[in-house]
């Protein structure tokens, strides 16, 4: 592969890992948050399901009531809960919030809006016109309404919705199977004591979680030496585990230990450089049908790759909008190094303006922690002022 710019790269791992076939799967509703639904969700029931009353107050037939202002009759008191009670000839009853209207009731006079007499009836101090405060069957939905339509994905908003149609379960798209396999002799496990050179696998939780924060679901996630028969193991481990696709971290670039190098190489691979920095080093390929996305191992540039090459195609899958892309105004000078295109990490201040941290180096990984977007900077800008506008993708 020649040097390929950022857009084309991104092109070619869309078409590598096309949104697989995946099919569907029930959930209950305690499990659904988050998920995309594959049939729309109706309501066998109207919502809501019967009359009633959307204030605390006094349920009234508005003909009935006497022209001058005088005295009303209170019969029984109706709470959200109880079954309906009768109305008396040209009374009242008591009703609070959701509590059923009696038949003949047409309105609600809010308790505010009448004066208690000491006998326990009442003196209305507004007009009442009927349907005041009166929440109808099915005025919501009716029953036989789509509550929820297919291919949305559930935010805590559709989950009230189908609670309140009585649904337990939906049907939703299974989530795409990711596999995460970091790469290096170097590495051993987060929390595990450390050898001289040696330190703790960063990738395989920042790219697991990422996924998983992207809708997909994270089925094997590995380590391999620098070999390349371990990382075919980690392969078959990830296939075996039904992953869609498996993203490697590390062992693509130009040294001689370059595990994934050489087993995509094996198996037809391309192997290249992407016009960026960092994430330069990229290689992909398929190993019996099963697609490979190696990333470079440098935590920045893995983070990074990721965010412009598996985000955007996780999250379109997952039903997610895309990363906000917004032009920012820097806060203070940037000298821009020249070369390739860069992505600089960066934070927003109070202003929402764009403060550079960090500088370019790609194992750097504490400003990418503190960093909330990145700066998309092309290579043939020189330094830049303050106040100068600049293309940002957010983390
Ligand atoms: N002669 C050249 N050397 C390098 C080039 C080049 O073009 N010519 N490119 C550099 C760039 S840019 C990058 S990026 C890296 C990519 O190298 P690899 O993908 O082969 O990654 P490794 O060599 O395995 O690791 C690089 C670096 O990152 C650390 N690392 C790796 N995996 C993890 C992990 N899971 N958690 C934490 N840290 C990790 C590793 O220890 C290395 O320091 O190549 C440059 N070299
Ligand atoms: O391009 Mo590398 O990804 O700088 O560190």
């Amino acid at each position: 592969m020649d040097r390929i710019s950022v857009e084309e790269y991104a092109d070619r791992i869309a078409a590598l890992v096309a949104d697989p076939d995946r099919g569907t799967s029930t959930v209950d509703l305690r499990d659904a948050l988050d998920r995309v639904t594959a049939d729309a969700v109706s309501t066998s029931i109207d919502l809501p399901p019967f009359r009633n009353s959307q204030m605390d107050g006094y349920a009234v037939r508005v003909a009935d009531l006497p022209a001058d202002g005088a005295a009303v009759l209170v019969g029984s008191t109706t709470a959200a809960g109880d079954a309906g009670a009768t109305l008396p000839s040209g009374g009242a009853i008591k009703v609070m919030t959701g509590a059923p209207l009696p038949v003949d009731a047409d309105a609600v006079v809010p308790v505010e809006r009448v004066e208690r007499l000491d006998d326990g009836s009442i003196r209305i101090r507004a007009a009442v016109h009927a349907g005041d405060y009166v929440r109808e069957p099915g005025s919501d939905a009716p029953a036989g309404t789509v509550v929820v339509p297919p291919r949305t994905r559930l935010r805590p908003r559709h989950l009230a919705a189908i609670a309140a149609a009585g649904v337990a379960a939906v049907t939703v798209t299974r989530r795409v199977r990711v596999a995460v396999v970091s790469t290096g002799r170097e590495l051993v496990e987060v929390g595990a004591e450390l050898g001289p050179g040696q330190l703790p696998d960063a990738n395989a939780i920042a790219l697991a979680a990422a996924a998983a924060a992207d809708g997909a679901e994270v089925v094997h996630v590995g380590r391999a030496p620098d070999d390349a028969e371990a990382v075919a193991r980690e392969v078959e481990a990830a296939r075996a585990a039904g992953a869609h696709l498996v993203v490697t971290s590390g062992g693509i670039s130009m040294g001689d230990f370059e595990p994934v190098r050489a087993l995509l190489g094996e198996h037809g691979g391309t192997i290249g450089t992407v016009e960026m920095q960092p994430g330069g080093p990229q290689a992909h390929g398929s190993i019996r049908g099963l697609p490979i996305l190696a990333f470079p191992g440098n935590p920045v540039s893995a983070q990074v790759s990721y965010a412009l090459f598996l985000s955007p195609l996780l999250r379109a899958w997952a039903g997610l909008p895309p990363a906000v892309r917004r032009r920012l105004a820097l806060a203070e000078p940037v000298a821009v190094p020249p070369g390739r295109r860069r992505f600089l990490r960066a934070r927003l201040d109070e202003r929402g303006a764009v403060v550079p941290i960090g500088g370019t180096g790609s194992h750097l990984v504490t400003a990418m922690a503190a960093a909330d977007v990145l700066i998309d900077l092309p290579p043939q800008f020189g330094d830049l002022p303050a106040g100068a506008l600049v293309d940002t993708v957010e983390l």
